[in-house]
């Protein structure tokens, strides 16, 4: 006998970070909701913060295999828990640039406008980054767009080691500023500044990830209206007979297969499973996947960064550093000095450890990688992959997902690591090393349900409701147009309360404000 209802008001599919912040601002409304997850909750414990498990033994990371274009198949670093992959996320919150909404000319095409402009986005990425918990300091960045009041909280401060180099760079008439990051680091939180953040999961709950920012206190708020079902996982979308309409979802809880029905319904299960979840939903009123008929975009312009880890080493100087994370440049976001185009962010990496290497290599004694690491300043390349339709998610006849991908944009990416290395030799680390990530790091996933102002180019409509279904939304990293060039959370976030919002209008609710001010505290000492 199932402990489910037959009947919500609202189905949310995946507990993540778009599905979490929408549940968010809807957790008041009195509405009964059901927030379905196919994974656990994630346990705290030990191992949140072993090397060995994590990176060797991939404990947490999904067992399931995707294929390439090629029909390879390979395991991807995917995780399926309340709070999604920002569970192990590196926590940075940034906005995108007022120019990432607008018409943006690469090295390679044309990275689209947006159906919404930077302005009328700007009061969500304020309740964003108050949701999120974001620590930064404004006005340091020249490509920073306005903002409507300051960072919740104040940066998290520099170690010497970062310190260092935020003085180099300046003297070399660069603009470092502290990376704009969501872990609970100010006088009074529960952060310890540990080096096992960017990539792991929190055993304190101290990162601003979606199960503690977002799901919990979404739950909590409800007073029992929101229901969270864990490692249930939803097979299909069904439909009216017109199609017009989603009438249940097909799902399976506790071993038994059942159609779970509802009024409106979100599908926030990430943009690759997002993408899955509505090919797999095709019928006779829908026969190229659900909301797919007009544009044919459905799972297409898949987007993921191209992502390089770089390491500078300096054979003569340990770096001590514990919080690698807090400084970012984007003086070669935009067109720059050195190239009439943008070639993307550089942002600081959680440090690495020697046991962290020889899990990519394999090949190299621990030793030898932890002298690396011990003497590495660890950075994060990224630039703007471009929507192109050919990369796309599919479902083989088998029910594995496809996910065929060829980069572009490589000329601009390239670029940014050879004058990002130059730099560093500059200032002192001869040796550099970098790992270009593949298509097995699908963090940065976007994409497969573009928003945009025309049903027959984009699938979602500039509020993310699917365009020919009348009551299905889709919250997640699938609605953006562009990946552009930072960390997608903090955008996804935003939008998902613009979501929450037009739904609140079309129930008739009144739509508050958020209250947006965050009381300014002063930093722990680094
Ligand atoms: C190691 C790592 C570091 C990262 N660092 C950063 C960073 O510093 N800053 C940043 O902004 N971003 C970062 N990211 C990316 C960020 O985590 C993602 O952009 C974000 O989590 C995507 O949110 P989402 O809502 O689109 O999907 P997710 O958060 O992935 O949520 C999707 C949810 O749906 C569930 N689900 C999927 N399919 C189904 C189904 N069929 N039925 C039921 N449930 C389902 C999943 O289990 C998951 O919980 C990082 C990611 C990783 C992995």
């Amino acid at each position: 006998m199932s402990d489910l209802k037959t009947f919500y008001d609202v189905i949310i599919v995946g507990a993540g970070v778009g599905g979490g912040a929408l549940a968010n601002r809807l957790a008041e409304t009195g509405r009964n909701i059901l927030m379905i997850e196919r994974g656990p909750r994630l346990p705290r414990e030990d191992d949140n913060w072993n090397v060995d498990a994590v990176f060797h033994k991939k404990k947490y990371a999904t067992k399931e295999e995707w294929r390439d274009k090629d029909g390879e198949l390979f395991n991807p670093s995917t995780y399926y828990y309340v709070g999604g992959n920002s569970k192990f996320f590196g926590a940075a919150t940034l906005r995108f640039r007022r120019e990432d909404f607008e018409d943006l000319q690469h090295e390679d095409g044309v990275a689209p406008a947006w159906p919404v402009s930077y302005d009328e986005f700007e009061p969500y990425y304020a309740v964003a980054e108050r949701l999120m918990g974001t620590h930064g300091t404004a006005g340091m960045d020249p490509t920073e767009p306005p903002r409507s009041g300051p960072m919740p909280y104040p940066a998290i401060g520099h170690e010497p080691e970062i310190a260092f180099f935020e003085k180099k760079l300046k003297e070399k008439g660069l603009h470092p500023f502290p990376l704009p990051i969501a872990i609970d680091y100010h006088q009074g939180g529960s952060c310890i500044r540990c080096r096992t953040c960017d990539g792991f999961a929190c055993k304190l709950g101290a990162k601003g990830d979606a199960e503690v920012r977002l799901v919990n206190p979404a739950l909590a708020k409800s007073m029992g209206k929101i229901e969270l079902i864990t490692e249930t996982f939803v097979h299909r979308l069904l439909t009216d007979s017109t199609g017009k309409r989603v009438t249940g979802v097909e799902l399976t809880h506790k071993g038994q297969k059942q159609v779970i029905e509802a009024d409106l319904f979100v599908s926030s299960a990430g943009a690759i499973n997002s993408a899955a979840l509505l090919l797999r939903s095709a019928n006779d009123a829908h026969k190229r996947g659900l909301g797919n008929n007009m544009s044919d975009q459905l799972g297409r312009n898949y987007m993921a960064h191209n992502n390089t880890a770089m390491m500078a080493i300096s054979p003569f100087k340990k770096n001590r550093v514990v919080f690698q994370k807090s400084m970012a440049i984007n003086d070669f976001y935009l067109a720059n000095n050195e190239k009439p185009y943008p070639l993307g962010n550089v942002q600081g990496l959680g440090k690495l450890q020697g046991g962290m290497l020889t899990a990519s290599a394999t090949w190299a004694p621990e030793w030898l990688m932890s002298t690396f690491a011990d003497r590495s300043v660890d950075w994060w390349l990224m630039s703007e992959d471009l929507p192109d339709p050919n990369n796309r998610v599919t479902v083989d006849p088998d029910g594995r997902i496809r996910l065929s991908y060829t980069a572009n944009n490589l000329k601009s990416h390239n670029e940014l690591v050879k004058v990002w290395s130059r730099i560093m030799r500059s200032l002192g680390y001869p040796l550099i090393i970098t790992n270009k990530m593949d298509i097995k790091v699908s963090m940065h996933q976007c994409g497969t349900a573009r928003f945009g102002t025309a049903p027959e180019s984009s699938v979602l409509d500039p509020h993310c409701k699917v365009w020919d279904v009348d009551n299905l939304y889709v919250v997640d990293a699938s609605f953006l147009p562009s990946s552009t060039a930072v960390n997608p959370s903090l955008t996804i976030v935003a939008q998902a309360q613009r979501t929450a919002e037009h739904i609140l209008a079309r129930w008739g609710e009144p739509v508050n404000a958020l209250p947006l001010a965050t009381p300014q505290t002063s930093p722990t000492a680094a």
